[in-house]
């Protein structure tokens, strides 16, 4: 039973794919919220705007908006926020943002951010900018150093990379569960044994190739293989129904 208590310490970020970095980030923020009995929330973007760096019409995300709200559930917190950086708030300063969502919407007397953390209109607000106004809007910051995997910095960008090469293992070497493509971003002809993802879908897809995957109880090898339309997916067997692909190499 989560408790709701008045202020509360908050983990910010996108938060695709859910890597060691932002496991990390989160873990501390819920360790924190438990220490000082405040409500623990993460907030994350949904970018709609189509200007904003991350937003540009081809990118593509590890996961889905709604699979990303949904793994974010696995962790145990008082709530998840789902900002929509549309034309008002992305035009938000960074002072802006501080004052009118994190202290007067959630009350935030903890802020969990990473060190490459940026914010505000054309990005213009950084973990400086937070520590800058702790004492103005009463409220502590606190920097998770980079989380590394032989010795480079992992991020979304880097997960995205390598799944994009194929690079499966690597990949799930870094995220907290092996890359997933959720049955609900799929669509699967079952008599036939193919799937297909159209290439408007705002997924990212393995390079053609034959992976090994498990889906529900077996193990299945699957090819894929991208034309103009969007990617084919031929499992070598039937396959369950409804159950999400998971990646194994
Ligand atoms: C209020 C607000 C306004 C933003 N406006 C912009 C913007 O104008 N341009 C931009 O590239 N990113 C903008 N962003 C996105 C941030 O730069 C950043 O991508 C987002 O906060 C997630 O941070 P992270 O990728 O460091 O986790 C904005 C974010 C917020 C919270
Ligand atoms: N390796 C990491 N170590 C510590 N904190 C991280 C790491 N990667 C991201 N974070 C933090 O996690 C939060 C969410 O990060 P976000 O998903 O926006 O970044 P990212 O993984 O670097 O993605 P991208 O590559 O798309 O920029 C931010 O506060 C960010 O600073």
């Amino acid at each position: 039973m989560v408790e709701k208590f008045d202020a509360a310490c908050v983990a910010i970020g996108n938060f695709d794919g859910i890597h060691i970095g932002h496991d990390k980030l989160i873990t501390r923020m819920i360790e924190l919220s438990r220490e000082k009995k405040q409500n623990s929330i993460i907030i994350t973007f949904k970018y709609i705007k189509k200007d904003l760096k991350k937003s540009t019409k081809n990118l593509k995300y590890i996961n889905s908006f709604n699979t990303k709200i949904l793994l974010l559930k696995s962790y145990d917190v008082t709530d998840i926020v789902e900002i929509e950086l549309d034309e008002h708030i992305s035009k938000y300063s960074p002072e802006q943002f501080i004052k009118t969502i994190l202290i007067d919407r959630f009350n935030a007397k903890n802020i969990v951010v990473g060190y490459n953390f940026t914010f505000g209109y054309k990005a213009m607000g950084n973990i400086n900018t937070l520590k800058q106004f702790e004492c103005v809007y009463d409220y502590k910051v606190e920097e998770i150093p980079p989380v590394k995997f032989n010795g480079i910095a992992v991020s979304s960008t880097l997960v995205r990379n390598l799944i994009q090469e194929g690079k499966i293992h690597d990949a799930n070497k870094l995220l907290i569960n092996n890359y997933t493509i959720f049955s609900k971003d799929i669509d699967i002809n079952y008599n036939k044994n193919i799937g297909f993802v159209d290439n408007n879908s705002s997924i990212i897809i393995p390079s053609d190739g034959r992976y090994k995957v498990n889906i529900g109880q077996d193990i299945v090898f699957l090819t894929i293989c991208t034309n103009k339309e969007g990617s084919v997916f031929t499992f070598n067997k039937e396959i369950e129904k409804n159950k999400d692909i998971i990646f194994l190499c």
